[in-house]
């Protein structure tokens, strides 16, 4: 019998699609390249370690409200995940002595920040209020296919000024709003830093939708560390998919998005297997999903203007390190944000970020050690054409360098080393089967908001994109909402 959809991929994005889709009684077979679901968010183990690989500060995995997509996602096919809640969700270490936690509590976050800014007192609250209106507009209904015309009128009956509020919200980004209320030129830079972090953008480039739920969800379902590491969400993913009926192979790479007068019929692997489907999904990015998997040289207008409108965003050199207990003071939070001068922030190795997962969990290190994975972007055109030494040896400075710099967060660390394993944006693209090791599309110049990022639907009948290069862009919540409203469009399509 023919598959009703096959997902190329299994991160996220794409395990949230087949879990939606096997929960509704669909036929799905998820076709995954390397030996374990997850793509950024799986994890690797050595001498006692298991590392995440890549997402680290996870949201979604909250109990209300509408938001918690990942919590969803795995009720919806039976199967439950512990997770820790993150007190608080960064400590930042910034330029001029900003230096500042971001309180799981609303309130204490603001008066934190207020404190360094009593100037500001006003400004600060309108910005991050206007951020929680974003949210509670989100947050009261039910999140799927905006390409679906009876769920946007349902919704637009259930809840009208929700709706009104969103669409006002769509075109502007987070910057504009920050300019509006705020004067400060080291808070706008704070602000710049608190879109940067996770967006890979200043604010003035990152959409108000994205800020709005990242600002606002940290004080409401907040960070969760999920027990067991971020790979268990898609370990536990696929055990519902499985129980659901759905099928996942591992070791299945595809080559080739086959397709049949115009149409998307089915897919081959390296191996020159073939499989069809009535829907094929690409949880790949869409530059390997439009120049890889299908001929570049035939690439749909539409996805040409999405590449005049997005780019790669810089890859990212990451240090996964194993260190005494006795490096990390008692109270020391999960995550850290390092940065000595403004002007470098978006630098390559400029912002490091620090995730200290044991201090949620230690079961994933052993007794008396803990994991930092500190990373820092990097582009890929700076890690080619190297013979083995020379990789090495620039792996080597680039991680003293790194670890130099966190001296002055924790000092003793380079004493207090046990293991280190460095990854570079050549790892990325090897492991995690991202062109370039691209953490995602960023925009190229100032965009209105989130208006040209694509929905799941492509220029090519029967086939259909998921995950971050998709609406609403990067992060494990932003691609579980893709994989929901794929899922969603898929189902009405084949009449599930
Ligand atoms: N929160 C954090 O700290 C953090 C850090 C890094 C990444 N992330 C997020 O992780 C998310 C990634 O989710 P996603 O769903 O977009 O995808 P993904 O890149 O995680 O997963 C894609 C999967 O597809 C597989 N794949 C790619 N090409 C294939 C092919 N030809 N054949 C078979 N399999 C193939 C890959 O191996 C991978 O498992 C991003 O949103 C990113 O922002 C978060
Ligand atoms: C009907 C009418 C008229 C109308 C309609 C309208 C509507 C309905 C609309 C709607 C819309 C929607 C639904 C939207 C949605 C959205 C969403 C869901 C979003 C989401 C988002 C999320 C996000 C962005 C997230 C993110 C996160 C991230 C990325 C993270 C990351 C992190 C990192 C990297 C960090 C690290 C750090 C350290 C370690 C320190």
């Amino acid at each position: 019998m023919t598959n009703d959809a096959i997902v190329i991929g299994s991160g996220i994005g794409g395990l949230v699609t087949a879990t939606q889709l096997a929960a509704k009684g669909a036929k799905v077979l998820v076709l995954e390249r390397y030996l374990i679901p997850g793509g950024s968010a799986g994890y690797f183990e050595r001498q006692g370690y298991r590392f995440d690989v890549g997402a680290s500060m996870i949201f979604g995995l909250g109990q209300n409200g509408t938001t918690n997509l990942l919590t969803r996602a795995l009720t919806a096919v039976n199967v439950s995940q512990d997770a820790i809640a993150d007190p608080v969700q960064i400590h930042y270490h910034l330029p001029q002595g900003l230096d500042l936690k971001v309180d799981r509590v609303y309130e204490k976050f603001l008066q934190n920040l207020i404190a360094h800014f009593p100037h500001e007192e006003k400004g600060i609250r309108r910005f991050y209020d206007e951020c929680q209106k974003v949210f509670k507009c989100l947050n009261s209904m039910d999140l799927l296919s905006l390409e679906e015309p009876w769920y946007l009128l349902r919704v637009f009956f259930q809840h009208p000024l929700a709706c009104l509020g969103l669409v006002k919200y769509l075109p502007q980004n987070a910057g504009d709003f920050a300019r509006r209320y705020i004067k400060d030129p080291k808070l706008l830079k704070f602000i710049d830093m608190e879109c940067y972090c996770w967006s890979v953008v200043p604010s003035d480039m990152t959409p108000m939708i994205n800020a709005g739920m990242v600002f606002s969800d940290r004080h409401y379902g907040g960070v969760n560390y999920p027990k067991g590491g971020v790979g268990q969400i898609a370990q536990k993913l696929v055990e519902g998919l499985e129980k659901a009926g759905g099928k996942i192979q591992y070791k299945a790479r595809v080559t080739k998005i086959l397709t049949e007068k115009g149409k998307a019929v089915g897919v081959q692997l390296a191996n020159g297997k073939v499989y069809r489907g009535k829907r094929i999904v690409s949880n790949a990015t869409r530059w390997d999903t439009f120049e890889q998997l299908l001929p570049a040289e035939e690439m749909p207008l539409n996805e040409k203007k999405w590449q005049q409108n997005y780019q790669k965003s810089p890859s990212f050199l990451s240090l996964h390190i194993g260190v005494k207990e006795s490096v990390l003071p008692v109270g020391t939070e999960c995550h850290h944000i390092l940065l000595e001068g403004w002007e470098k922030m978006t630098a390559v190795e400029g912002t490091i970020f620090v995730s200290i997962p044991t201090l949620l969990d230690p079961d994933l290190a052993p007794s008396g050690y803990h994991i930092i994975h500190a990373f820092t972007p990097h582009w890929i055109d700076d890690w080619q054409e190297l013979s083995p030494s020379e990789y090495k040896a620039k792996k080597e400075e680039a991680a003293g360098r790194i670890i130099d710099r966190l001296e002055k967060i924790f000092p003793g660390l380079d004493a207090g080393l046990d293991y280190l394993e460095v990854g570079t944006p050549r790892t990325h693209r090897r492991f995690l089967g991202r062109q370039d090791g691209s953490y995602g599309p960023i925009p190229r110049r100032k965009l209105r908001g989130l208006l040209k990022m694509p929905f799941n639907r492509t220029a090519i009948p029967g086939l259909y994109c998921v995950g971050d290069s998709t609406f609403p862009g990067q992060g494990l919540n932003a691609v579980a909402f893709s994989g929901f409203a794929c899922a969603h469009r898929i189902a009405v399509d084949l009449g599930f």
